[in-house]
């Protein structure tokens, strides 16, 4: 079956398109990208979507016109997508069904107090009907009604496309935030009863908030981690952050720009001025407390995985996301996981700009076929459940 996803990460930087090709149910799974592309917004909408990200005030009307524009675009790239495989397979057919993940603009995880809130905009009805495809989105909801926190919803999907018989697996994202999925050795009897995942904490979001600051707005991001890379980590700092209570608290946990942002960065500054940091040196810390926090996570919450795997050395990271492109990043990781052997998840056969996009190809699939997609061990719902509204073509 083909189906297109959409997804728009926390960087806002674009939609990512994928048309997949997706075979069989789990242990089964296959989905073989057939074409990928993202497609940058409009810059109006962009700079309004981060402005409503970072707490700006909007009426109903206005709300209710981002929606519109944000399903238009999700439903453009989609045609996009499909246009492109077409004129490049002309004898191929269309795809039947699209799952947008749609654009986070506010993402409160779940409590003891309270039921998480999670809202993407872009609403499904208004890109079926711009499409003409029945289109899949809201995964979220169902798995927080279920008492989980709506995210992170990779693991499952990274499950049954990144399992290896004999390596443990760190599936590692870094977009805006970082998220993992820890896959063990398939071989095992009961590996699916062992598969967990959570957000680790920032990816790129403080990292792009200080360059666009330090340079007083002509860089958007450290390209390649060139600007890092010629300052010196204040290990200090990076302790006394890595004490903060996201880090400590144990899984399963999601996170966003609510936490990891502006007013975050803020607080780093003034934590920073005893030390008198230069531009570079700030640059190369707060990347490597993106690395710490993912390698401190490891060792915390699976702490007899790290200890066993150490001497056997059988432990993979495989990075996916724009900061895997981060070749600092990637060093002061390798630093920080001296024993473990750090790939991309192309090297593994999924391609990592649109395993997200991927991803929710595959939920909307499942969705079709009746199979739960959250994973109940990375979002702490209390079942698996059928995630996504279906908007079907009249
Ligand atoms: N060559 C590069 N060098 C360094 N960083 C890069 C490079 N290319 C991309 N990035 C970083 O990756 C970010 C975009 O990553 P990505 O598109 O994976 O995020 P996202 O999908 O929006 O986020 P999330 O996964 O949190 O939803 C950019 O903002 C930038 O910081
Ligand atoms: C609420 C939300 O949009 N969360 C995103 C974000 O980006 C990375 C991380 O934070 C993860 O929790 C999630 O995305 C992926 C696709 C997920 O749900 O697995």
């Amino acid at each position: 079956m083909k189906v297109i996803g959409l997804m728009s990460g926390t960087s806002v930087d674009g939609i990512d398109a994928a048309l997949v090709e997706i075979t069989g149910k789990t242990l089964d799974l296959r989905a073989e990208l057939l074409a990928g592309e993202t497609y940058p917004y409009p810059e109006q909408w962009r700079s309004q979507i981060l402005a409503v990200c970072g707490g700006a005030k909007l009426s109903m009307l206005e709300l209710a016109e981002l929606d519109d524009a944000i399903a238009t675009c999700f439903a453009r790239a989609a045609m996009a997508i499909q246009e492109r495989y077409l004129a490049d397979f002309p004898g191929g057919t269309a795809a039947t069904l699209i799952g947008s993940h749609g654009q986070t603009v506010f993402h409160r995880p779940t409590t003891d107090r309270l039921m998480g809130y999670s809202l993407q905009l872009g609403r499904g009805e208004l890109i079926a009907a711009i499409s003409q495809t029945t289109t899949i989105d809201n995964f979220r909801a169902a798995d927080i009604a279920a008492g989980g926190q709506g995210a992170p919803l990779v693991p499952k999907t990274d499950a049954y496309l990144l399992g290896d018989p004999i390596e443990h697996r760190y599936v590692q994202n870094i977009g805006g935030i970082g998220n993992v999925t820890y896959l063990p050795p398939t071989s095992q009897p009961d590996w699916e009863q062992k598969v967990c995942g959570w957000d680790t904490g920032p990816g790129n979001s403080l990292l792009d908030l200080a360059v666009t600051q330090l340079s007083e707005g002509k860089l958007t991001f450290d390209r390649d981690g060139a600007w890092a890379a010629t300052g010196k980590v204040c290990e200090p700092l990076v302790s006394q952050w890595l004490a903060q209570e996201y880090f400590c608290t144990p899984p399963p946990k999601s996170t966003g720009r609510e936490l990891f942002g502006a007013e975050y960065l803020k607080n780093c500054l003034v934590d920073a001025v005893p030390y008198q940091l230069t531009p570079a040196d700030l640059l190369a810390t707060l990347t490597d407390l993106t690395a710490s926090s993912i390698a401190d996570s490891y060792r915390q919450f699976l702490p007899q995985l790290s200890a066993a795997t150490d001497v056997m050395g059988s432990q993979r990271v495989l990075l996916c996301g724009g900061g895997s492109r981060n070749l600092y990043l990637r060093q002061r990781l390798q630093h920080r996981l001296p024993h473990t052997q750090i790939a991309t998840t192309d090297e593994a056969g999924v391609n990592g700009d649109y395993k997200e996009a991927i991803a929710f190809a595959v939920l909307a699939y499942w969705r079709h076929h009746h199979i739960p997609g959250n994973l109940p061990a990375a979002t702490g719902a209390k079942k698996p459940m059928l995630l996504g509204d279906v908007h079907p073509l009249e």
